[in-house]
């Protein structure tokens, strides 16, 4: 059975009040004599009810703190995102909102327009066609598993990470995605991440930390890198080095879903190819916005608000919250909160 509204709702409200959600009973799979102990009652908190996930994906994703669902994205909506993409990069569409980024090592050349160019578009939420990627029906489908139904997509974005000049810039620092979002709670919030094209060690993948959404909100800060880093990818600066590392490779089509605890990064892409992904983060319209005043939150906040400053053209009118209230759009359910 779907998750109703009103037991989402419920689950929201328990969770603000700090309490663990209601305990969920799930049959276990008994072999031979059932041992009471094949009859706990199971807790689930990062997962809400619901028929979509089987048992073994609900509990991956508890534990780890990231599902791969393989295939579940077409070629040929990959085909349109990557056409539209290009279009956008050769400035034949101008979204309103889009920000177009270049890879630091390319800084300093001269601009012209093409794909070449960018390493990454953002806010790509007034574009209809890439925007379609936050309403595919097989992506919300999985969303509503942690959200809920009442779905936003606060944040669209289309990685295209470069071929590394040799300075590592391509790089993505680890880190967890939650430090750019003034809202809670955490865990009716995901991200997803779909592969535009094969994605092995080679061309950068994501690498994860499994289990890392366990943890707490780390402090971030531009890691110390010789080659330079990319304006805003700040990273984690007391991760365990040790602390065991997944590379995901993945197919065209593939999609990663993860909590935004979750610690993660990319690699250099060692190839002379451009390496797509396309993705959104999405949270339910039930979570609230904190204020992120005196939180490790601060930095990050203050280089968002100077840059929307710049963008937009007015100064001292907007707080962090005001740049995500910009930004997201309600794709399924009622708008609540956010
Ligand atoms: C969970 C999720 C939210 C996680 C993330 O998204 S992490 C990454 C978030 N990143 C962002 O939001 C970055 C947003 N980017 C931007 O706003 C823009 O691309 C900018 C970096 C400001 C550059 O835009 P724009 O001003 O149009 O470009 P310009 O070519 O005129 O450059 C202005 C000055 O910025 C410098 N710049 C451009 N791109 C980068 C870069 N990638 N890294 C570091 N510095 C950069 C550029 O060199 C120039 O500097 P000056 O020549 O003025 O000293
Ligand atoms: N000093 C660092 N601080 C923070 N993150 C780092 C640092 N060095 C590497 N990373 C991150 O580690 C992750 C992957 O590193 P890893 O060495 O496992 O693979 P790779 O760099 O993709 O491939 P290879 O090691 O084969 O070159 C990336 O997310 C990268 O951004
Ligand atoms: O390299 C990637 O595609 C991952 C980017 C990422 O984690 C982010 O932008 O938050
Ligand atoms: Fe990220
Ligand atoms: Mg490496």
């Amino acid at each position: 059975m779907n998750l109703t509204r009103a037991g989402a709702r419920l689950q929201v409200l328990l969770g603000h009040l700090g309490r663990p959600s209601a305990p969920t009973i799930v049959a276990q799979p008994v072999s031979g004599l059932a041992s009471p102990a094949s009859f706990q009652p199971e807790q689930f908190q990062y997962t809400l009810d619901n028929n979509v996930l089987t048992l073994e994906q609900r509990k991956f994703y508890e534990e780890n703190g990231f599902l791969v669902i393989k295939n579940l994205v077409s070629d040929d909506d990959i085909q349109r995102f990557r056409a539209e993409f290009e279009r956008i990069c050769r400035e034949e569409v101008k979204p309103p909102g889009i920000v177009i980024m270049r890879d630091v090592a390319l800084t300093k050349q001269d601009y012209m327009p093409s794909d070449r160019m960018v390493s990454k578009i953002q806010d790509f939420q007034e574009d209809e066609e890439l925007f379609r990627y936050c309403l595919l029906p097989e992506i919300l489908k999985y969303v509503e598993c942690f959200t809920g139904p009442n779905i936003m997509a606060l944040h669209g974005m289309l990685i295209n990470k470069p071929p590394d000049v040799g300075k590592k810039t391509s790089r993505h620092p680890f880190h967890q995605d939650l430090h750019y979002f003034p809202i809670r709670p955490s865990n009716l919030i995901v991200c997803a991440w779909t592969a535009m094209e094969h994605i092995d060690r080679n061309n950068g993948c994501l690498v994860v930390l499994p289990g890392t959404h366990k943890g707490t909100l780390k402090p971030h800060d531009y890691p110390k890198w010789e080659g330079g880093v990319n304006k805003m990818y700040h990273g984690i600066q007391d991760y365990d080095p040790n602390s065991p590392r997944v590379h995901l490779v993945m197919e065209k089509g593939d999609t990663v879903f993860f909590h935004p605890l979750l610690i993660h990064g990319s690699g250099r892409n060692k190839t002379q190819g451009f390496r797509k992904a396309i993705s959104c983060h999405f949270g339910s319209s039930d979570c609230q916005y904190i204020d992120v005043s005196g939180t490790s939150q601060e930095n990050i906040a203050r280089e968002v608000v100077e840059m929307a400053e710049k963008k937009y053209g007015f100064q001292g009118f907007m707080d962090f919250k005001d740049t995500w209230i910009f930004r997201s759009r309600l794709v399924k359910g009622e708008r609540i909160n956010i």
